[in-house]
């Protein structure tokens, strides 16, 4: 992952004043991208402007060293493209070097964004019209902040407490633009309006203490149209009530409409699975100074042993050279009990069954024990950090868990893996959270409908720019198949009771998730598709 940061100083800063602010986020930056730092100043009438950006390299013949730079403009990115863009040009001269030249061809920077598939964040300065544009992608799978103190302004991937700067995360509501002639703010929103839309411009104005120019007219909002289900619908729905889960998943895979769709998603999540692996280097993290050609693992799978992370492991092995390991990573806090979790338990069978379907596989499951003194000591002097600026107990607690499972650390052994697939988004796209069964309970499919809406429609602002600092700190990258652009319009333009069921009528590990279950069961894992989410546990005793 790249780390990369932009400060716009108002006060007559030299580029070392501003070298000694860089300072301040320097080790975060560069922990992100650790194959090259670089950095560069200007000095405008208005303000100075000082770019930063380390490189964790993954796409293109060789590495593309930022922040790119000609007399036109500056760019700093911290993305990768999977899709709009042709293969091969990505293949020669890497995804940074491209995006570059096709926004300073354009004269309408949005509309390239909107084109492109993949996550980022990105920070560009037009020297021409001396104009700043910015932004998340618009599931906001990358993080930036935006950070302010008297006399500066911030934008950066990570942050940290305590600092004379306050930060919030930028919403990914649209692409944002600040004129440094005027100093006037505009926001282009995304073609659809997120119902977050208003409140997030609100937060961002009330932080800014700035009025937001809306550059474009918002087109009208998404129709969310609600249906009900056909007869048919429900009466395949009826033939699975009160059933063992092996005849449930036979039944629905007996539908064809049912299995079509099973096999559309399976296609293309392959697909995601597929680019996610195919854009890298072939050299692990300890080959990759020399450029030694090696056959260590390139790809991780964090590794709860869920549905979620099951189904990615399995349909990833297609994708990956026989001779390279696959590492599973897991990990487990509750010394007392010997570190015999719910998740180290469910890992191990969910192993076992890896191992049963694909036994040629060296499936490399790496036991990440964590004592309560490592874990106190690393979340208050580092991972808070990285979760700032949010700051509640759930995410102090998943922070952590995310952080300790993607160091990949087991005692001595470290895995070498410069790529990770997480299971981020699984349960906001197929409704797997036990609020969705409350729901449906309380106000039936209208309910399940709108709970889906809402737990989609937060997802950006949630936990997934956390998710990032947290993961890129280990100069890992965090790649999320299920959040891909074609499985996501394909899984949201299904009906609510084509995906989840989370009816009492058919038991919990089975209903929630009922089409990423089937495709489970389909691919051949029996067991783990029918693993009932667990709840997740706070782990940390004192969050003072
Ligand atoms: N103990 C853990 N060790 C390693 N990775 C984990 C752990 N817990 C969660 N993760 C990662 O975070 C992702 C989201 O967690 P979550 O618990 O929602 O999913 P899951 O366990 O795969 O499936 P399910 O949602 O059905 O439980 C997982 O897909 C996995 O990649
Ligand atoms: N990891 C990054 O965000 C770096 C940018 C680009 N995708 C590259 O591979 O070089």
């Amino acid at each position: 992952m790249c780390g990369i940061i932009c400060i716009v100083s108002h006060i007559h800063d030299t580029s070392v004043d501003l070298l000694n602010k860089f300072h301040i986020f320097k080790k975060y930056i560069s922990n992100r991208g650790p194959d090259y730092l670089g950095i560069r100043s200007h000095s405008l009438e208005t303000c100075n402007l000082l770019f930063a950006a380390s490189v964790l390299w993954l796409q293109g013949k060789s590495m593309a060293e930022q922040p790119f730079e000609d007399d036109k403009s500056v760019f700093v990115y911290n993305g990768d493209i999977f899709g709009g863009i042709p293969d091969n040009l990505r293949e020669e001269d890497g995804d940074t070097k491209l995006l570059f030249k096709m926004i300073q061809n354009s004269n309408n920077i949005p509309i390239v964004l909107s084109k492109i598939q993949g996550p980022y964040a990105f920070i560009y300065f037009d020297k021409i019209e001396l104009k700043l544009y910015f932004g998340r992608d618009i599931f906001g799978r990358r993080s930036l902040l935006i950070g302010k103190n008297h006399d500066e302004l911030v934008l950066t991937s990570v942050a940290k407490r305590s600092l004379e700067y306050e930060f919030i995360e930028l919403p990914s509501i649209g692409t944002f633009c600040l004129d440094l002639k005027t100093n006037q703010l505009y926001i282009f929103p995304w073609k659809y309006r997120n119902k977050n839309f208003e409140s997030k411009l609100f937060e961002i104005k009330t932080f800014l203490n700035k009025e937001i120019i809306i550059a474009k007219e918002l087109s009208s909002e998404e129709n969310n149209k609600y249906l009900t289900p056909s007869i048919e619908q429900l009466c395949l729905l009826g033939e699975i009530k009160n059933l063992e889960s092996k005849k449930v998943f036979e039944i629905l895979l007996n539908n064809s409409d049912w299995l079509s769709n099973v096999i559309k998603l399976k296609s293309l999540l392959e697909e995601a699975i597929k680019n996610r692996i195919a854009t890298q280097p072939k050299y692990c993290k300890n080959c990759i100074k020399k450029r030694q050609n090696c056959n260590h693992s390139l790809i991780g799978v964090l590794f709860s042993g869920g549905i979620d992370c099951a189904v990615l492991a399995l349909l990833a092995d297609k994708f990956i050279d026989n001779a390279r390991p696959i590492d599973l990573l897991n990990v487990a806090f509750d010394e007392v009990k010997s570190y015999q979790t719910p998740d180290r338990l469910t890992g191990l069978q969910t192993l076992e069954e890896l191992r049963k379907i694909r036994p040629y596989r060296e499936w490399k499951f790496l036991e990440i024990n964590v004592t309560q003194k490592e874990l106190d000591e690393q979340r208050k002097q580092h991972i808070a950090d990285l979760i700032y600026p949010l700051k509640t107990i759930l995410d102090d607690s998943l922070g952590c868990a995310l952080w300790f499972a993607s160091r990949g650390k087991q005692e001595s052994i470290i895995s070498p893996c410069r790529v990770l697939l997480v299971g981020m988004g699984a349960d906001e796209l197929f409704g797997g959270y036990t609020r969705h069964r409350a729901a449906f309970k309380k106000q039936s499919w209208l309910g399940l409908h709108n709970a889906l809406n809402e737990d989609w429609q937060n997802l950006s602002h949630r936990n997934l720019g956390r998710d990032d600092r947290i993961i890129s700190d280990h100069g890992r990258q965090l790649r999320t198949p299920y959040l891909d652009e074609n499985v996501v319009e394909f899984v949201q333009g299904l009906n609510s009771w084509e995906k989840t069921y989370p009816s009492n009528d058919v038991p919990k590990g089975i209903g929630e998730k009922i089409l990423l279950r089937s495709l489970a069961y389909y691919i051949g894992l029996k067991k783990a598709s029918t693993w009932e989410k667990k709840s997740f546990t706070i782990w940390i005793k004192n969050s003072k």
